[in-house]
């Protein structure tokens, strides 16, 4: 972990005191200015830990706060439709399209998630007619997806810039133009919405910890739920929610972009409050389809491939996922020892790998 002189925090969650990590925040504007301090520590951030809060409280910023609050209302209604209407084209790519409760491995062992997910690419929402159901197929609504993917490829494209300059990358070998704005890439918003759930009783629940397959992915989110892992800790903790500011990780394709360097953390999402709904944005930014990196496993591969490979290995159920090279869900990040911690799963005690 960074030093801070934050004091650790726990919070009670499932029954023990967990965790609540702190983290670096950067600041937008500084980033903007490519100020050489704040350039500095973006790199360091993503090379300790892979993850930071950045800080979109200022006049440049929070325009794309409030883009995101338009998206969250669309959301809403967007959720609240009926399962026919929000699944009517279903899943038309890994990156587009909806996916519905249930359809991947869930946060604790033979367990589905629990969560629904719509996801717009940045592809096709540049289409004149782009993919969408009905229900969000109007000119407000689109106009509200159009700006909300804009403003995050203007945010997250900064943040690629500024790490290029911190490590006096130049000319070709800038990330900027792996991620270039007119070639295709799987770059994608995912808009997700969990259910409430029961951490001791639920069979549909949160997200299974994974690394993110995209270059940097920008979350929104008010609410708990968020747990990382960062690099040599020993267990899962929570990421606090912080008024003003955006969650900023690495993912694999910057990972192995960085030769292995930068950190793709490992996180997942667990209901913190089972009666509450919650609902998030990412915004993954990935790196366009034909360009090439050695992944964990060593081979020299597109992204394209590895967004493909890493995909179908998140939605197969556990037995054919154990098949996948082993460090594909965790993109060749390891972790510590867990430590062996009592959980109530079904009603029974059970001494259970927290995983
Ligand atoms: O919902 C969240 O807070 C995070 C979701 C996530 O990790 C993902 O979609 O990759
Ligand atoms: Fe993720």
């Amino acid at each position: 972990m960074a030093i801070t002189n934050e004091v650790p925090r726990t919070v009670q969650w499932n029954g023990k005191n967990v965790p609540v990590y702190p983290m670096e925040t950067i600041s937008f504007e500084r980033l903007l200015s490519q100020e050489p301090a704040e350039l500095e520590r973006v790199v360091r951030c993503c090379e300790t830990e892979g993850f930071f809060y950045l800080d979109l409280s200022g006049i440049d910023g929070r325009r794309y706060l409030e883009d995101q609050d338009k998206t969250l209302d669309l959301m809403h209604r967007f959720f609240e439709s009926p399962l026919e209407a929000k699944n009517q084209f279903g899943l038309i790519s890994p990156h587009l399209g909806y996916e519905p409760v249930g359809s991947r491995t869930g946060v604790f062992a033979d367990t589905k998630d629990g969560y629904e997910m719509i996801k717009v690419s940045r592809d096709e929402i540049q289409r004149s007619n782009p993919h969408l159901p009905d229900v969000m197929k109007n000119h407000p609504d689109i106009k509200i997806l159009e700006n909300g993917i804009a403003g995050c490829n203007v945010v997250t494209k900064t943040i690629l810039s500024a790490l290029s300059t911190g490590l006096g990358l130049s000319g070709a070998a800038r990330f900027e133009n792996s991620h270039r704005n007119d070639r295709p890439s799987t770059t994608t918003m995912a808009m997700m919405h969990y259910i409430p759930s029961d951490p001791t009783v639920a069979q549909k629940i949160g997200h299974q910890k994974h690394t993110d397959i995209s270059s940097l992915t920008l979350l929104y989110s008010s609410q708990w739920g968020l747990q990382i892992r960062p690099p040599r800790a020993r267990e899962f903790g929570f990421v606090e929610p912080k008024q003003g500011c955006a969650i900023v990780n690495v993912g694999d394709s910057l990972r192995f972009a960085s030769g292995h360097k930068m950190q793709s953390c490992i996180h997942r999402v667990v209901p913190f409050d089972p009666t509450e709904h919650r609902y998030s944005i990412a915004y993954f930014l990935r790196a366009e389809d034909d360009t090439m990196f050695t992944d964990s496993e060593g081979r020299y591969i597109t992204a394209g491939q590895w967004h493909d490979e890493k995909f179908f290995a998140f939605t197969n159920p556990p037995e054919l996922q154990a098949q996948a090279p082993p460090s594909m869900l965790l993109g060749g990040m390891t972790e510590e020892e867990d430590e062996a911690v009592p959980q109530v799963l079904n009603g029974s005690e059970h001494i259970a790998i927290q995983a």
